[in-house]
C-alpha cells in the first residue's frame, strides 16, 4: 500500500473566499493546500469591473499570512450589461482570469446574473476571439422544472445551442453533479472542460435526509443520486484532461445554514485535498491524481504548472466539527469524520 504521495503543487479552479471578516477566517484554509485558485466573483455586490476585481484580489493577499506563495486568479461576473471591451481589457491587463456566468437566480448572489444569453452575445464573440475562458453555474431557473434535473436540462436548453454557436469559445460547466454532465463534456472537445467538487465525489443527496434534515450537506447544484456520484467518480478519476478540481468551498456561518431559509454552499477548503485524495485511493486510481489536481486545469486555461510538490501521507486525520466563532463558525465539510490521509506542510 503506497504509503506516501508527493504530486506537483496543485490548484483549486474553483472557490469562494467571500470578503472582510469571512475572507480572513477562511482564505488561508485555501492557500496553503494551492498555488492558485480561481476566485468566483459573487460578492454583495459582485466583482464586474477590472478595478474591483483589483481590489478584491489584493484584500485577498491582505488577507494571507505573509510570505505565502498563493496567486488568486479573478473573474468577471456577467450581467446583462456587460459590456465586451472592458472585460476584454482586464483580461489582457493580467486582472480578469475568466467571465463566470451565472443564469439570475440560480445560487447564492445570482441576482444580477444574466437573464437573456442574447443580450451578450458580443462578449462571448470577444471572449471566443481571446481565448477568455467562460465558467458556468449550469442550472436552469425554471421553477417547472424540478431542482434535481436542472443541470440536465440546463445542458440541453442552453450548454448545446451556446456550443453550437460559439464553437471555439473555452467553456468550463462548473461543479457538475450528473451523468450526463460528465457524460457530454467527455464527448467534448478542447474547448469544453468541467470541475469536480470533492462533496460530489463523497455524498448522493441521501446525505441531506440522513435521520433529520442535513443543513450542512446542501449545496447547489444539489448532490444527486448514488449512480451520479459514481460516474462523476469515473470521470475525475479516468485520466481525462477535461476534468479538474474545483473545490466550490463555499462558506456560510453557521447560523445562514442552519436556518428555516439555509443557504446553499459547503464549507470543505480545510481538507479538500485530503477529502479527494481518498476517493481517488478508493477508487484504486493515486496515479491519476495528479493530474486531475495539479495539470488539467492549468493547461485548459493556458497557464504554467506550478513547479512547487505538496506530500501526503497515510495518516487519520480528525476533522473538527466547526472551524472559527461567532459570525465566522463555519461547519467544515467531513464535520467529526476522520479521513485517511494527511498533508504534510
Ligand atoms: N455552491 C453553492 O451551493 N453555493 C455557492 C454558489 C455556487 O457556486 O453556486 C455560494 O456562493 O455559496
Ligand atoms: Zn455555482
Ligand atoms: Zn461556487
Amino acid at each position: 500500500m503506497t504509503q506516501r504521495l508527493t504530486i506537483r503543487t496543485p490548484d483549486d479552479w474553483h472557490v469562494h473566499l467571500r470578503d472582510g471578516a469571512m475572507l480572513a477566517a477562511v482564505a488561508d484554509a485555501t492557500a496553503r493546500q494551492f498555488g492558485r485558485a480561481i476566485v468566483m466573483p459573487n460578492l454583495a455586490p459582485p466583482v464586474t469591473t477590472a478595478a474591483m476585481a483589483r481590489a478584491y484580489r489584493d484584500r485577498i493577499v491582505a488577507a494571507l499570512p505573509s510570505g505565502r506563495r498563493f496567486t488568486p486568479l479573478m473573474t468577471c461576473y456577467l450581467t446583462d450589461t456587460a459590456d465586451a471591451a472592458a472585460i476584454i481589457d482586464g483580461y489582457e491587463q493580467g486582472v480578469f482570469a475568466a467571465c463566470k456566468l451565472y443564469p439570475a437566480n440560480a445560487t447564492t448572489n445570482s441576482a444580477h446574473g444574466v437573464t437573456d444569453l442574447s443580450a451578450i452575445r458580443p462578449v462571448f464573440e470577444a471572449m471566443q476571439r481571446t481565448g477568455m475562458p467562460l465558467l458556468i453555474h449550469g442550472e436552469v431557473t425554471d421553477r417547472a422544472v424540478d431542482i434535481f434535473d436542472r443541470e440536465a436540462v440546463f445542458i440541453d436548453r442552453v450548454l448545446v445551442p451556446l456550443r453550437r454557436d460559439f464553437p471555439e469559445l473555452r467553456i468550463v460547466l462548473e461543479h457538475i453533479t450528473t451523468e450526463q454532465a460528465a457524460a457530454f463534456v467527455a464527448a467534448g472537445d478542447d474547448m469544453m472542460a468541467a470541475t469536480i467538487t470533492p462533496h460530489h465525489l463523497h455524498i448522493n443527496r441521501n446525505a441531506m435526509f440522513d435521520g433529520g434534515i442535513r443543513p450542512h450537506a446542501y449545496c447547489l447544484p444539489v448532490a444527486k443520486r448514488e449512480a451520479h456520484r459514481l460516474a462523476l467518480r469515473r470521470a475525475a478519476t479516468s485520466g481525462s484532461p477535461r476534468f479538474f478540481l474545483g473545490t466550490d468551498s463555499a462558506p456560510h456561518a453557521r447560523g445562514a445554514k442552519e436556518s428555516d431559509c439555509g443557504c446553499a454552499g459547503i464549507f470543505n477548503a480545510p481538507f479538500a485535498l485530503e477529502s479527494y485524495l481518498e476517493v481517488f485511493d478508493e477508487e484504486g486510481a493515486l496515479d491519476r491524481f495528479e493530474g486531475f489536481a495539479s495539470e488539467h486545469g492549468a493547461r485548459f486555461y493556458g497557464l504554467p504548472l506550478n513547479d512547487g510538490t505538496v506530500t501526503f501521507e497515510r495518516a487519520p486525520t480528525v476533522v473538527p466539527t466547526a472551524i472559527g466563532s461567532g459570525e465566522t463558525e463555519v461547519v467544515p465539510f467531513h464535520a467529526g469524520e476522520t479521513l485517511g490521509w494527511r498533508l504534510v506542510d
